[in-house]
């Protein structure tokens, strides 16, 4: 096991972006991608974006509880909507927080679809000025992201457009507040981010981010301005064939301030087979600069997104929100969550 982080690198966009420091830059990249899972991600050109959407947060939660109501996430079966405080749970415990989740556009679902394909629905908006707020960051992570991919490949020696390919259609936003609450209180409890191929975090000024090392030990990933906190999720463990492996975090609850923080989860293509993914897998894994002792013991990395349980990404999926949102996928789904529920207890 290689050894373990006790803090989370800095990449500079800016310096990946410029000839003169981009090689040097790729290899910080590179470490933090084999051997941390996380990253911030510093120079973006995001800052004013980042910082007059924070700024708005407060109001966005202040609206009144009868317009969040109409927009509940037991509305939608693509899980996007608005979820009160104790109404999510993680590693079965209940999480201490508030949030909207939001999804790029996408067309509508069609008859014939498969059954998962309602994970991309449309988004519901409380009013016009958060739509146009979520539009518009969005959009800006939409393309960071298209550009960080593009980097993440290149760090790790494979061609640019490499996970052009696995990228999804609907991409989701949170908009989260984590009131305060007793001490030692979990805001979200300690998971892999399992929805997407990477998260792109903006965290406020308060703390409260932690992220587990190969040790064992919860490491601070404490607030930088205008930075994004970026981290590996299980899509993109799942098609390097856990070479490049998701890093388990949590947020402690805030006690003395109100934390609020918008992650960003870069779409993963749902209709990706079981079949292809290891498929793909394996020749990505062939060209990864890492030894050929780690490749061994990665043949089959213990991924839900790899179970053979599940015919698809989408499925893989749908079982996950299941789990966090019982009750919206009791609503929408109700053999799936009898199934799942049944796999989950024997
Ligand atoms: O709110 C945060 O800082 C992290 C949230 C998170 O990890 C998640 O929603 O997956
Ligand atoms: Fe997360």
């Amino acid at each position: 096991m290689s050894t373990s982080f006790s803090s989370i690198p800095i990449v500079d966009f800016a310096r990946l972006q410029n000839p003169e420091t981009k090689e040097a830059e790729l290899a910080v990249l590179q470490d933090a991608i084999f051997h941390v899972g996380f990253l911030y991600l510093v120079n973006t050109g995001l800052e004013s974006l980042i910082s007059d959407t924070h700024a708005k947060l407060p109001d966005v939660f202040a609206i009144l509880t009868e317009d969040k109501e109409k927009v509940d996430m037991l509305n939608s079966p693509a899980f996007l909507g608005y979820t009160s405080l104790g109404r999510e749970t993680t590693a079965k415990i209940t999480d201490l927080r508030e949030q909207f989740d939001f999804g790029s556009e996408v067309e509508d679902f069609k008859e014939g679809d498969p059954f998962w394909q309602k994970l991309e629905g449309p988004s519901q908006f409380p009013n016009e000025s958060i739509k146009e707020l979520v539009r518009r960051y969005m959009g800006s992570m939409e393309k960071l992201g298209k550009a960080f991919v593009g980097f993440a490949a290149e760090s790790i020696s494979l061609p640019r457009d490499t996970f052009d390919q696995f990228v999804g259609k609907m991409s989701r936003l949170k908009l989260v507040k984590y009131p305060i609450s007793p001490a030692g209180s979990q805001g979200v409890g300690p998971h892999k981010d399992s929805i997407s191929l990477f998260t792109y975090l903006a965290q406020d000024n308060v703390g409260g981010l932690q992220v587990l090392n190969k040790s064992g030990e919860w490491i601070d990933a404490p607030p930088i301005e205008g930075s994004l906190v970026i981290n590996i999720a299980q899509g993109f463990e799942a098609i390097t064939g856990g070479v490049c492996s998701g890093t388990t975090h949590r947020v402690i609850a805030p006690t003395s301030r109100t934390r609020y923080s918008i992650p960003y989860f870069q779409a993963v293509r749902l209709d990706l087979r079981l079949d292809e993914l290891k498929q793909s897998a394996a020749s990505i894994v062939d060209q990864i600069p890492v030894t050929d002792d780690k490749k061994k013991g990665l043949v089959d990395v213990p991924s839900e997104l790899l179970s053979p349980l599940y015919e698809s990404f989408g499925e893989a999926q749908l079982r996950n929100r299941i789990f966090s949102h019982p009750d919206v996928g009791e609503k929408w789904y109700p053999n799936e969550y009898q199934r799942y529920l049944k796999q989950l207890l024997k």
